[in-house]
């Protein structure tokens, strides 16, 4: 079921513009843009700022952002910045010299003076060629400039987002941006190319427009300066005017283009799924509502572009007779009325070029204003995937500044304690109360109930991503990242080798596994045929992981972790669901031979057995813990 969102209803202020922005969002993306809607204003500059920052950071004390230190210039733009300025303004000055040519040749043309033509000729073609030569320069260091902010930002939100618990807060937060995925892989991307070209054509923008209007002053005197500066002013207000719903725009079209991205992969993702439930036409029937609805918002985004296309292309026009009209007033006036027609032809190419270039500078300013409205949208999809990561982190830190004790607790003895543990669901439901667990490091735990009791919910707890709502988790206090593996119900393989689907997640550079120990663990998870069909230990596989294994093999290959790292506690959460009962009990036997606690999920009754406590959830908060007497069948 899709959902329209209500913009008019929430935010009072929004406008007639912005309500027709709305596109159709999933129930979590009408959470996320509850409050949203997204113009040039106070929240843009906000954002901006903060994407400067990151850009121009130090990166420690000692390494200010200007400093030339190899780290210091790999974290920073500034220096890159400051080369470009540097070959913008080198450029600038070779266009001067080259749009004063032309005033030259009139000169020389109509006095006749032949020497003096071709002694002009060959500077000119230098000047020429220098002027070419910086152009080239200037973009390529803009596809360098871009690059870099690139790299910086996504880095940033890279640290920022794929770090311990922070990763799954975000995901699963209420307020989770839409498409995080795209707004960190392409809208960046975008944003850095948006960035780039309005630094490209504004760089050198003041120093440009203080240096012609000094020069158009010099010729026209005031009242030339004056005509443009007032030209420019009912230009910018105009279209700053016609910005503003832009900028709303592009952020939806943005969210259509991730929506409609989401939809291609989940066909490939689940093209088995709906191959066999012949689910065709019902997913071209979304495929075609979801695009039209990316290209209605685009559509959105073209039509408001129209008139400012318009505003600035007539002011780009109007100007060129706005200049002709600085230049004729001197004349009519009668100031250069002792001069010859060569002198006069010569003066007029000269004026108009200063008049010329003022307001092309101007125009150039105004005409950023499209890229400034695609740059406010990106900079909002990008600020608010860093805002909902600083919620998080804030709330992940008062945890534990406002509650030390209640929470993830070291414990002095080997076991792994649960007291007085309370759990609540997001949506308010008690998941347990009261409960009381201790796990021993030789204790082999099963914990069953029905779906959505909580069962998942208590390890969320034990590994910190959840909180509880009271009491506390001990665990002992010399626990190693590695003395704790977690099997999922899904399995999660990487995009990677054999060898580093074992090692995940350490890799090569931290840790080795020989060929032997590699063929040991396959035999021992019986899938010793993979090393005929990978040909190497070491070759790398994407997706193909899913098509060459299936879901059992997959959850079989999952094992290998466990058995090679040995860890001091395995939890295994649903994570022999897919396999058939002979290789689940086969490997529920070989963890018993290992000596490590084992906490498991599972519906399977079968491999209760293998296990001396079981934890029963009854889905009302309720529980009971009991002692078996494991009876593993080899
Ligand atoms: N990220 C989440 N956001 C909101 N609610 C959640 C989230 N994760 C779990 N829940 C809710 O918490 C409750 C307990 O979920 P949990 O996954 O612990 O159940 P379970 O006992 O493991 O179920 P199953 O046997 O189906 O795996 C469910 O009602 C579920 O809807």
């Amino acid at each position: 079921m899709r959902y329209y969102y209500p913009f008019r209803s929430i935010a009072t202020s929004a406008t007639d513009s912005e309500e027709q922005d709305m596109i159709e969002l999933t129930p979590q993306q009408q959470t996320s843009n509850n409050k949203s809607h997204y113009s040039f204003d106070r929240v843009f500059l906000n954002r901006l700022y903060r994407l400067l920052q990151v850009l121009f950071r130090s990166t420690s004390n000692q390494d200010r952002f200007y400093s030339l230190t190899p780290k210091a210039r790999q974290h920073s733009l500034f220096w890159l910045y400051i080369v470009f300025v540097a070959l913008s303004c080198g450029t600038e000055v070779l266009y001067y010299y080259v749009g004063l040519m032309p005033s030259r040749f009139y000169g020389v043309l109509s006095s006749k003076d032949f020497p003096g033509f071709m002694q002009f000729i060959i500077p000119c073609m230098v000047l020429v060629f220098g002027a070419a030569a910086g152009k080239s320069l200037l973009a390529y260091m803009g596809g360098l400039f871009s690059l870099k902010i690139r790299r910086l930002l996504t880095q940033y939100l890279h640290d920022c987002y794929i770090k311990p618990k922070t990763l799954y807060s975000v995901v699963t937060s209420p307020d989770a941006p839409d498409n995080p995925d795209q707004r960190i892989a392409q809208d960046i991307d975008k944003f850095a190319d948006a960035l780039r070209e309005i630094v490209e054509k504004l760089i050198i923008a003041p120093v440009l427009v203080a240096y012609y209007t000094w020069k158009c002053w010099s010729v026209t005197g005031a009242l030339g300066p004056l005509m443009i500066y007032g030209y420019f002013i009912v230009g910018s207000i105009l279209s700053q005017v016609l910005i503003r719903p832009i900028v709303n725009s592009v952020f939806y079209k943005e969210l259509a283009e991730g929506n409609f991205r989401f939809l291609h992969v989940r066909l490939r993702q689940f093209a088995e799924a709906i191959a066999f439930s012949r689910g065709e036409r019902e997913e071209h029937a979304r495929a075609k509502e979801s695009l039209y609805t990316l290209l209605d918002s685009q559509r959105k985004v073209v039509n408001r572009e129209l008139p400012l296309h318009l505003s600035n292309e007539s002011f780009s026009y109007f100007g060129s007779i706005l200049s002709y009209l600085i230049v004729a007033m001197p004349i009519f006036a009668g100031i250069f009325d002792d001069k010859d027609p060569s002198e006069l032809s010569e003066i007029i190419s000269k004026n108009s070029f200063f008049c010329m270039y003022l307001i092309f500078r101007f125009t150039v300013i105004i005409e950023q204003s499209v890229k400034l409205s695609d740059l406010a949208g990106y900079a909002a999809r990008i600020g608010e995937v860093l805002e909902v990561i600083d919620d998080v982190e804030d709330e992940l830190n008062n945890i534990t500044v406002h509650h030390p004790r209640t929470d993830l607790d070291e414990h002095s003895s080997s076991s792994i304690l649960f007291e007085n543990v309370e759990l609540v669901s997001p949506q308010g439901k008690q998941l347990v109360s009261g409960f009381n667990l201790e796990i021993a490091n030789t204790d082999r735990v099963v914990i069953v109930g029905p779906n959505g009791s909580g069962k998942s919910s208590l390890l969320r707890a034990l590994a910190g991503l959840w909180h509880c709502t009271s009491g506390r988790i001990h665990v002992p206090k010399d626990l190693l990242e590695k003395d704790f593996v977690f099997l999922p119900q899904t399995p999660y393989l990487i995009d990677g080798s054999l060898r580093e689907q074992i090692m995940y997640p350490y890799n090569s550079s931290t840790m080795t596994v020989s060929d032997i120990q590699v063929r040991e663990l396959l035999h021992q998870v019986r899938l010793e045929h993979l090393e005929g069909i990978l040909g190497s230990f070491d070759a790398r596989f994407g997706e193909e992981w899913q098509k060459m294994l299936s879901p059992g093999e997959q959850q079989r290959l999952m094992f290998t972790r466990i058995l090679y790292w040995r860890p001091r506690f395995a939890v295994l959460d649903e994570a022999t669901s897919a396999m058939d009962t002979k290789s689940e009990t086969h490997l529920y036997s070989l963890l018993h031979d290992i000596d490590i606690a084992i906490i498991s999920i599972s519906h399977h009754t079968n491999i209760i057995d293998y296990h001396n406590k079981i934890v029963t959830l009854d889905g009302q908060g309720g529980y009971t813990a009991e002692e078996i007497s494991p009876s593993p069948k080899q």
